[in-house]
């Protein structure tokens, strides 16, 4: 690698989001008009980045992997780059961007190239689900029962709306829905649990306050109540802020590894996609990944094992 000449892989998804070639084309303007060099990978198929980002970590020869696309692609490179020490760089090509926004990049993508170009790597704690590495969270319940029924060409063509489409197909499951988390021999019972490393969902909107990536802990969502009501009550606290002060709603921070089951076929979702169903065990990942972004929360205090989260 020539002295001080940045080198980028970047890991395109071509199907992630809208807009997607626009949006890679203007990232790449800035790119050439910088003094750094990058080669274009596309992903032809599911997990595809996990195997070119592993291939990057053992060139030894990248400055950053960027992944140009959306939860799921960043996720699938966090994964290849995983034990190498090699930063990942993001260009926000999704639907939702919800890693990008709590990296600081948000999800202009000049902005994100401008981060790439000036940011030095700092270290995250990525989870591990099933020994699976993911980087924001872990869905069972209402957001996987509707992530699983969701139809990708109404995903590209609409965005967040084939969500809600999605969650009406899957309505009458709601009220029969019950998941079960252990976290040190203690047994919590909801509709639905999101376990998170996340502070926000569905891209702006305010889910675990205390949750961050860079956080000692797991922030565990559990969301009581069950039904097509409840599931209504809970979107329109999510996106007005609320979610959190909920009396139905209860967050615990655990640094422990978590037990997600389930009596009937759960599905989960990870970082946005329906991978995998309960039981699902969930810890810390004890290897850091060293992100190129603009972090601007301090860090808390570290917290003990199982302590309520802030109301
Ligand atoms: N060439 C491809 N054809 C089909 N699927 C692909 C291809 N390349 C990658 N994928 C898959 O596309 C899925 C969705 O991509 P991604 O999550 O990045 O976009 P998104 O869903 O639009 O964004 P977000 O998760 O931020 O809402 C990923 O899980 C990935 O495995």
């Amino acid at each position: 690698m020539a002295q001080g000449i940045k080198r980028f892989l970047v890991i395109h998804n071509p199907t992630a989001g809208q807009g997607n070639r626009k949006r890679l084309l203007r990232a790449l303007e800035v790119m050439k008009r910088e003094n750094c060099e990058f080669v274009i990978h596309q992903t032809e198929f599911p997990d595809h980045a996990v195997q070119l980002s592993r291939g990057a970590a053992e060139d030894g020869n990248w400055t950053a992997v960027v992944a140009a696309g959306g939860d799921g692609t960043i996720t699938e490179v966090a994964r290849g780059l995983r034990g190498s020490g090699v930063p990942l760089g993001v260009i926000p090509l999704g639907t939702a961007n919800i890693f990008a926004r709590e990296i600081g990049v948000g999800t202009s993508v000049e902005k994100a190239v401008r981060i790439l170009l000036a940011a030095e790597p700092v270290a995250v704690t990525p989870g591990l689900a099933g020994g699976r590495r993911f980087l924001l969270m872990i869905g069972a319940g209402y957001d996987s029962l509707a992530v699983q029924a969701l139809r990708s060409d109404q995903k590209r063509k609409w965005g967040a709306v084939a969500y809600l489409l999605a969650a009406l197909r899957v309505r009458s499951r709601f009220h029969q829905m019950v998941v079960d988390i252990d976290i040190a021999g203690q047994r919590h019972s909801a509709a639905a649990a999101i376990i998170t490393r996340a502070r926000t969902y569905g891209g702006p909107f305010l889910l675990a306050p205390d949750a961050g990536l860079q956080q000692p802990d797991l922030q565990v969502v559990l969301l009581k109540r069950g039904g097509l009501l409840a599931a209504i009550g809970y979107g329109l606290a999510l996106v007005t802020g609320r979610l959190s002060r909920l009396k139905s709603v209860e967050m615990l921070a655990t640094r422990g590894p978590v037990l997600l089951t389930s009596p009937e076929e759960m599905p989960c979702q990870t970082d946005g996609d329906s991978d995998r169903f309960a039981p699902l065990e969930i810890m810390l990942d004890d290897q850091p990944l060293n992100v190129l972004g603009a972090f601007a929360r301090p860090l808390k205090q570290p917290t003990n094992c199982l302590v309520p989260g802030r109301r």
